[in-house]
């Protein structure tokens, strides 16, 4: 096996109306470097990383090892590298991050061959639902339905010209907590409402009105108003965000992270005022990924 790197992009789910289908990737990665070895290693340089007793409960080997066993082959044994610039638990898919590199991993070192559809469906059940896992996969502002038959459509959106923030809190808000706190029905009306504020947000984009877009961001009933309780500054960001000229604000994934567009070429300025007022929020501008996942084999 030649030595490869693979480095796949964090992502922000929902965008507000888009509740387990929508998926954006951005530029903060997790990043593996793999060579064969005679036995396993795993080194993290990253402190955000969790730690490990021993290669066999480490989250990206188990994924690899599950997808190997899936089409019958054995993980050779390697030394890998691993770094992240992507929080834990924040709301920026280092989850779906790590399923993704998992099932690489796997693809890369037992030459699976396999699609991005086949890497889709592997990392959707992994992860329970296809937006963060089709943003790092594939990269884009991704628009996904997982079927009934446990299929995934996904279409992807290589056209946004804005500027993004995030606000990344100290503090872990981990998914499972989060999903715990929404209604497991809707009544008729709200499915009706919450699906035609998606529809015209995702037509708002292709039209590139961005403001029709925001409007629709901040009008998501899904998730965002039974979440709202559990992130401190949730009102005050979004306020502020829009007094600033934001076209709209969200939380980000399943939280704590909030996450704004705003015009192209306002953010970098609008950041450091904001900084000041949340100054225990760390706030990054971002870009987004438009590839997804890479691999590269030609390493130094
Ligand atoms: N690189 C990694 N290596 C090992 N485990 C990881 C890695 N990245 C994430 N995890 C696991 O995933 C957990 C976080 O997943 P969780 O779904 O709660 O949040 P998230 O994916 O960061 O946010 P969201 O799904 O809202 O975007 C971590 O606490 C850790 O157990
Ligand atoms: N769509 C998911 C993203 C976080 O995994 C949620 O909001 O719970």
């Amino acid at each position: 096996m030649k030595p490869f790197s693979l480095s796949v992009p964090a992502s922000s789910a929902n965008i507000g109306p888009g509740f387990d289908s929508l998926g954006l990737a951005v530029d903060l990665y997790l990043t593996l470097t793999v060579s064969a070895n005679n036995t396993w290693g795993i080194d993290q340089q990253s402190e955000m990383l969790p730690a490990f007793n021993n290669y066999k409960e480490h989250f990206i080997y188990q994924v690899a090892n599950q997808t190997a066993a899936l089409y019958g082959k054995e993980l050779p044994a390697c030394y890998m590298t691993i770094n992240s610039a992507i929080p834990l638990a924040r709301g920026l898919g280092s989850s779906a991050s790590a399923i993704v590199a998992g099932i690489e991993l796997a693809n890369q070192c037992c030459q699976l061959g396999l699609s991005s559809t086949e890497k889709l469906q592997l990392a959707t059940e992994r992860e329970g639902h296809p937006d963060n896992v089709a943003a790092a996969l594939l990269g884009g502002l991704v628009v996904t339905a997982y079927n009934d038959d446990k299929s995934i459509d996904v279409c992807k959106i290589n056209q946004l010209n804005i500027d993004i923030l995030v606000f990344i809190p100290q503090e872990e808000l981990k998914t499972d907590v989060s999903r715990q706190v929404l209604p497991e029905v809707y009544s008729r009306s709200q499915a009706a409402k919450a699906g035609s504020i998606g529809n015209v947000f995702i037509a708002a984009l292709m039209n590139e009105n961005y403001e029709l877009a925001g409007k629709m961001m901040e009008k998501d009933i899904f998730h965002e108003p039974f979440r709202a309780k559990l992130i401190a500054k949730y009102d005050a960001i979004k306020r502020m965000a829009k007094e600033l000229g934001a076209y709209g604000t969200v939380i980000s994934g399943a939280g704590p992270t909030m996450l704004s567009f705003f015009p192209k070429g306002t953010g970098a300025a609008i950041k450091q005022k904001l900084q000041n007022t949340f100054s225990s929020y760390h706030i990054q501008q971002r870009e987004i990924d438009f590839t997804g996942v890479r691999v590269e084999t030609k390493l130094v």
